[in-house]
């Protein structure tokens, strides 16, 4: 056996969503900060490729490179690699984070609950972790500052017609349509018919309505399509449940941390949701997230909120991945048949 890298992966899911820990084998890319170093890992691509890339990786397939954290509050940092982004923050990857870390002792656990101070590329997030016999049970994740953008505006679908959408940002930047309206029942066996109205829905509201983050200005486009059911109310607790579109074509098997706190920005700038409100957010596989408006804040004079999700992830195995040095694609492949291609915002 000969191989030129060694990249160490403890391999986890977060209420379904695979969200990967490299936690070796891999130099911390250069940058001042976390933002810098999670652009550098974008430009550069090699990690990116080598680890989504077939043969290793897949469509379905997040992976999240531990780094030193640049913040003194912080007790580690990370970069997110999404099939289609290197993103600001992202609730299911914080949550398989957060159990890596402790589950496998990289951080110390303390029963029954660790608060950690974790650094996205975004910022800090506090997780807070339930802990018992050794094993985190569930993750709270403190998330970013939350806003609504631009409520009930129309767009041009091809193939659609008008749509009425709110953008919104919630660790990253979301079109959010109601369900029901596009006669969507949010489930598993629509799970192509949503990828392929997705897909066309994030495009047309970059074309015509387009993001920008005004204190992260290299954040400057909408990276995901939420298909929301209406708010239901029990027991005085609102849910719904939803599937985020994922670029290049897939849903997000989570219910999507920053697509629920997305949503709850949105709910809140209705006056549909106040401060200390639940939300049980709820994805196309039946997991949820149970997320809380913890604090209203702003961004940049914008109104906005501190919101919360809470959830679980289960570590599923471990791997080292490597390369032979005789392997003609060092960087893998993608096949449209799988990885739809070429589908540009
Ligand atoms: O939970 C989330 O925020 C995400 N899940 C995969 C894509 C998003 O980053």
């Amino acid at each position: 056996m000969r191989s030129s890298k060694v990249i160490h992966v403890v391999s986890c899911h977060a209420e379904g969503e695979v969200g990967d820990v490299i936690v070796g084998g891999v130099a911390p890319p250069p940058g001042e900060t976390i933002w810098e170093q999670s652009r550098w890992i974008e430009q550069d691509n090699v990690l990116r490729n080598f680890m989504l890339n077939e043969p290793r990786g897949g469509v379905f397939r997040h992976v999240n490179l531990l780094v030193p954290p640049k913040h003194p509050k912080a007790q580690m940092g990370w970069i997110i690699m999404e099939p289609a982004d290197v993103p600001p923050m992202s609730g299911s990857n914080s949550l398989c984070v957060a159990t890596v870390l402790l589950d496998s002792g990289i951080l110390p656990m303390t029963e029954p609950e660790t608060r950690l101070i974790l650094e996205a590329p975004g910022g800090l997030i506090e997780a807070i972790a339930q802990c018992r016999d050794g094993k985190v049970q569930s993750v709270e994740v403190h998330n970013h500052p939350s806003f609504a953008d631009q409520l009930d505006v129309w767009i041009e679908v091809p193939g659609l017609g008008s749509i009425q959408v709110d953008t919104a940002y919630g660790g990253d930047s979301f079109a959010i349509v109601d369900s029901v309206k596009l006669g969507f029942a949010l489930t598993a066996d629509e799970a192509k018919d949503l990828v392929d109205t997705g897909l066309k829905i994030t495009k047309a509201a970059n074309e015509q309505l387009g993001f920008s983050h005004p204190l992260n200005k290299d954040w400057n486009h909408i990276s995901f399509c939420q298909i929301a059911a209406p708010v239901n109310y029990d027991g005085g607790v609102a849910n719904a449940a939803n599937a985020v579109v994922i670029r290049p074509g897939k849903i997000d098997r989570s219910p999507c941390g920053t697509g629920c706190s997305a949503r709850l920005a949105v709910l809140h700038a209705k006056g549909q949701l106040n401060v200390g409100d639940r939300f049980i957010g709820r994805s196309i596989i039946g997991s949820e997230f149970h997320c809380k408006i913890q604090s209203e804040t702003e961004v940049a004079g914008r109104k906005a909120i501190i919101p919360s999700l809470s959830g679980r992830a289960w570590i599923t195995g471990t791997h080292q991945h490597m390369l032979d040095p005789s392997d003609p694609w060092p960087e893998g492949y993608k096949l449209s048949d799988t990885w739809p291609v070429g589908l540009k915002l």
